[in-house]
């Protein structure tokens, strides 16, 4: 009957349940790509993607996997070489640096080995141990599923013996195994892909014998399906095996090996790529890093930020003085403007405009604006922002440069870190240390140049009242404080003056380089202030002292002869403002006078305290805490002038040089020999320390009536001592002179000699008290003096005086060029001394005149 229509055949009658369709599984909702059309994936496409998407996933897991194992094995490294200098390291002077985290012990097991530093990761990064105990967890099961074939046996277990081979290979092989995995990923996929077209080919076949068999659709995708699982089945099994010897596998795995190898050695440099910057920076912070080695890791990482930090904030500074630069001129206020800003954010910009300008004046400034009105500008805007009195700024601006005044303004802002010293009396630093550590401070060693300070960073308990303070193990000191006794360097048995000791700080610290051997004089002018010293010495177990409250200027009237005499003067403070404030407004023109008028006074009466020819010292300490130059280099220079007295180091090894010019001023050079210190240079309270020789027990005398330092007065027996060496020569000599000439020489009359009476004070007082009781008697000018009679000593020392001019003047005739105008000056020459000094100086206005004015 003729051909079927045509509609007939593409209508394909559905059969009936047939073998086929009743294995059909439901169908499947088809997926819906991206780009939202539907596309159907045929079964070898999709078992490639899977076997793609596992490959991928596998590469990443791996590379996060080794990325975690290189960063817990940098940790782990670093906290073994953390552990291994766990114990503190004298440095340089640690207070500048952030507080170290205290707590060493948790890092550490008890058999020593490293922990797993858990406690310093973020929780970020405790995430990431996680996942890669997870991944390292899949892969362990992954390598247990998967079995030692002959292929991955090699790798699995020599992996330490591996090591050094893998260590050698750098990290481009490791880039170049990269790749060459990927190349093997690429193979594989090829081959995937021509097994894939065969069995497409195959599908293709069975669709065609399909329509061939005229079967329907369902019946087609329902074999398919039978088959995709069936193959999938097999190729799964296929690739778990291929996987299990492929090359991509093993590489990885020797990739792993070799990084870790390699991160043994490079370390940090890792880890700091992934957390930040580039290659070279991370050198620098490798570098750094080496530095610091007994630096926890928090701290490093801190510390990176910090850096990070600053430089952001370099560049937005430099960005800032670019915009500065680039503005055309800053406009200088109105005298409203200045009389009222509109707040301290206005006076902190205007201050930093104002500085750039004087820093580039010729090419910033405002026409018809001087330089005074931009200084003067400043100083207002200083004193507004930091609240000194505009007197007391101007002071603080002759100072310091303009850089150095605002980093000391600010540092003057903040609080010095608390620091003690250990009572070598009674204790050891690193017991005084161990005690308080287990009270929960957390302290360090202050640094190299002291053996008993300390720096607390912070603490759970009172310093001030711990059993080991109570007990006078330590004392609370400032780090400045430290510097005048050590530049002092007491030895044992001298007879040592401290002037002004109250509350006996510095006084203990002598006592204790004396070991409690000799005597010590601890003189302070305020009664009250005595007692504190008393206090003190009790607790600290001082008993080698005797107190005494004069008026310092008085003391050479009643004891002389010291072996070595601490003029701790008192002074304005300027040096210590963050402790007192008050500094900053309650200081005038007047103070400063009248300071430096009383150092000069004490100063030189200090020196006459000294004993020229002692056969361990003759030297004196003068400091303040104050960085006045009035208060310091000029006092210090005056009584270079009026007294046989040099200059010598201090013996501190940091501290910037003394001034020997300021302003119009010229000081003796030697006054480089003089040390300053600054809260924002060196951390601690502004100090100044001089160390001065006595040369000659005489008292040199100015012969112009104007006040001009003209010739001095010499006497014989100094002239062995011009080179300041105490011979045993001049000792024996001294011996064979006439005792009123030996008073004047070893500057003590018969009466006010301090040896004999005080020492058997003090011994009758240590017995007394017994051993470990201070003996300390509070004398003044009002008890009876220590020797038999002011009025005898008195009587004796214009004796002495008048016989030391008969003396004197006969020896000028013999000798005009005698040698003491060479000891006179600490260069060995007194021509020097008197040019040093600028003319308004050496021309008879004394820079007393000269500060009245
Ligand atoms: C800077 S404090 C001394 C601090 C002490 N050296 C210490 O370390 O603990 C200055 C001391 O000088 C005392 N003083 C003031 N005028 C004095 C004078 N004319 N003679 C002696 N001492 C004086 C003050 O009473 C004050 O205690």
């Amino acid at each position: 009957m003729g051909r079927k229509a045509k509609f007939a055949e593409e209508v394909v009658q559905k059969k009936g349940p047939g073998r086929k369709s009743r294995k059909q599984k439901d169908p499947e909702i088809p997926k819906v790509e991206g780009n939202g059309v539907t596309k159907r994936l045929s079964s070898n496409q999709k078992k490639r993607m899977k076997k793609r998407a596992m490959k991928v996933q596998e590469v990443v897991d791996k590379k996060n996997a080794q990325a975690e194992k290189r960063k817990l094995l940098n940790l782990k490294i670093k906290e073994q070489q953390a552990s291994k200098k766990m114990e503190p390291k004298d440095g340089a002077l640690k207070v500048l640096k952030a507080p170290p985290s205290k707590a060493p012990k948790p890092l550490q097991a008890s058999n020593g080995k490293v922990k797993k530093p858990v406690q310093y990761h973020s929780s970020s990064e405790d995430e990431s141990d996680e996942e890669t105990a997870e991944s390292d967890q899949d892969s362990s099961e992954e390598e247990n599923s998967k079995g030692f074939t002959d292929d991955n046996s090699s790798w699995l277990k020599p992996v330490s013996k591996k090591l050094p081979a893998k260590i050698l290979s750098s990290k481009d092989e490791s880039d170049e195994e990269e790749e060459e995995e990927e190349e093997d990923d690429d193979d594989d996929d090829d081959d995937d892909d021509g097994s894939d077209e065969l069995e497409e080919e195959e599908g293709d076949g069975e669709e065609l014998e399909e329509e061939e068999e005229e079967e329907d659709d369902d019946d087609d995708m329902g074999e398919e399906e039978e088959s995709d699982g069936g193959e999938e089945e097999e190729s799964e099994d296929d690739s778990e095996g291929n996987e299990n010897s492929s090359p991509v596998l093993k590489k990885g795995k020797k990739e792993s090996v070799s990084v870790q190898s390699l991160d043994m050695d490079s370390d940090d440099s890792d880890e700091d790529n992934d957390d930040y910057g580039s290659d070279s920076e991370e050198a620098a912070e490798s570098k750094d890093d080496e530095s610091d080695e007994d630096m926890l890791p928090i701290e490093k990482k801190a510390k990176k930020l910090k850096k990070k930090q600053e430089k952001d904030d370099k560049l937005a500074e430099e960005e800032l003085q670019l915009n500065i630069a680039s503005q055309d001129v800053f406009a200088f206020p109105t005298e409203e403007e200045i009389k009222k800003p509109k707040d301290l954010q206005d006076v902190q910009q205007r201050i930093k405009d104002v500085i750039t300008v004087l820093n580039d004046y010729k090419r910033l400034h405002q026409d018809g604006r001087s330089r005074s009105e931009y200084t003067d500008l400043l100083r207002q805007d200083l004193c507004t922002y930091y609240s000194y009195n505009d007197f007391l700024m101007e002071k603080l601006m002759q100072v310091f440069q303009l850089s150095d005044l605002l980093e000391f303004l600010e540092a003057s802002e903040v609080q010095r870190p608390l620091t003690i010293r250990v009572n070598s009396l009674k204790a050891r630093r690193k017991d005084v240390a161990q005690a308080l550590i287990n009270r929960g401070v957390n302290l360090d060693p202050l640094g190299k140049w002291t053996k008993v300070g300390l720096v607390v960073y912070s603490s759970q308990v009172p310093i001030g009242a711990t059993p080991e303070y109570l007990a006078g193990h330590y004392i609370i000191q400032g780090a400045s404080s430290m510097l005048p006794v050590m530049a002092l360097a007491p030895k044992e048995n001298e007879r040592i003056l401290d002037m002004a000791s109250a509350p006996g700080g510095k006084a203990s610290h002598i006592a204790a380089a004396m070991k409690n051997t000799g005597v010590l004089f601890a003189n302070d002018a305020n009664k009250d202030r005595t007692k504190a010293v008393v206090g003190n010495f009790h607790r600290l177990g001082v008993v080698n002292s005797v107190i005494t409250c004069y008026d310092g200027r008085k003391i050479p009237n009643v004891i002389q002869g010291f072996d070595r005499v601490l003029l701790d003067a008192p002074c304005t403070g300027t040096g210590v403002v963050s402790k007192d404030p008050s500094v900053k407004t309650n200081k005038d023109e007047t103070d400063i006078q009248r300071c430096c008028t009383l150092q000069r006074e004490l100063l030189l009466a200090a020196i006459d305290c000294l004993n020229a020819r002692s056969s361990s010292g003759g030297y004196l300490v003068y400091s303040t805490c104050s960085v006045l130059v009035e208060e310091n280099e000029w006092v210090i220079d005056y009584a270079l002038k009026k007294r046989a007295v040099r200059l010598v180091p201090t013996g501190l090894d940091f501290g910037t040089e003394g001034f020997t010019k300021f302003r119009h001023l010229r000081f003796h050079p030697s006054l480089n020999l003089t040390r300053r210190f600054y809260p924002h240079t060196h951390n601690m309270d502004g100090f100044f320390v001089a160390k001065l020789q006595k040369l000659s027990n005489t008292i040199p005398k100015t012969l112009s009536s104007d006040g001009t330092e003209g010739e001095v007065s010499v006497d014989n027996s100094d002239e062995e001592n011009n080179d300041s060496k105490k011979s045993e020569k001049s000792k024996k000599k001294d011996k064979k002179k006439k005792p009123a000439q030996q008073e004047s020489q070893n500057g003590k009359s018969p009466n006010s000699s301090p040896t004999k009476n005080d020492n058997k004070k003090v011994k009758k007082e240590k017995k007394k008290n017994g051993k470990n009781t201070t003996s300390s008697t509070i004398i003044n000018e009002q008890s009876p003096s220590l020797s038999p009679g002011v009025d005898k000593q008195k009587q004796g020392v214009s004796v002495t005086k008048q016989k030391t001019k008969l003396k004197n003047k006969a020896k000028k005739v013999k000798s005009p060029g005698n040698k003491m105008s060479k000891s006179q000056s600490p260069g060995g020459k007194k021509k020097r001394n008197s040019n040093s000094v600028s003319s308004d100086v050496s021309t008879g206005k004394s820079p007393n005149k000269k500060l009245r004015k």
